[in-house]
């Protein structure tokens, strides 16, 4: 397959990583991609047109919301991937695990925080969430930041403490094994 192999981030809700890409996605136009979700709503032929493509493993995610199925399939990667632009899959760790067993064969990069006490404060100081959110998503970060460690599972695992110290190392590990493969 050629073309730029893609990259998943992965990390914990408020780790700072739509920050993190935010910034390459503006200092590399061009350069980079996303899958395009595919939708299918409660239409019964299109709602079983896609249960049988997700039976058959053609998605690496899946969701549904209001009756409608959302999902983004290899193929959308592998689009991205033809023409030449490095995809983006931001995607938990369940995500992660999943797109192991596909022949999709990215970089893995999982953003963190320094501790759990600093994303607490990002995630209250973002205002985006309520209390129960917040509470919960740091019942996931908890598992997130003892999962990352799991020998094998991230090429690399960043620690976003200092934001700009954190993006000098993402680029650099996207130049090393991706920007230039292209
Ligand atoms: N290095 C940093 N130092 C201080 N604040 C940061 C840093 N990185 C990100 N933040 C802030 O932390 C908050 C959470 O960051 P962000 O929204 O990028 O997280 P996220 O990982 O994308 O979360 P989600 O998965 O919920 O989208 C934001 O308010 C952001 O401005």
């Amino acid at each position: 397959m050629s073309g730029p192999r893609p990259v998943v981030i992965s990390g914990p809700s408020g780790a700072g990583k739509s920050t993190l890409l935010k910034k390459l996605l503006k200092d590399y136009k061009g350069v980079f991609g996303f899958s395009v979700s595919r939708t299918y709503n409660y239409h019964f032929t299109n709602r079983k047109a896609m249960q049988e493509d997700i039976d058959k493993g053609e998605f690496i995610e899946t969701d549904e919301f209001s009756g409608n199925l959302y999902g983004t399939s290899k193929s959308a990667v592998q689009d991205v991937r033809a023409k030449g632009l490095i995809c983006i899959l931001d995607v938990d760790i369940a995500g992660v695990r999943h797109i192991k067993e596909t022949n999709l064969d990215p970089i893995y990069i999982s953003i963190q925080p320094p501790s759990i006490e600093v994303l607490e404060e990002r995630l209250r100081g973002r205002a985006t969430e309520t209390e129960e959110k917040i509470q919960s998503r740091l019942e996931e970060a908890r598992t997130d930041m003892e999962e990352c460690n799991e020998p094998g599972l991230f090429d690399i695992v960043i620690v976003n403490s200092d934001l700009d110290e954190a993006y000098e190392k993402l680029q650099s590990v996207l130049k090393e094994v991706s920007l230039k493969s292209g």
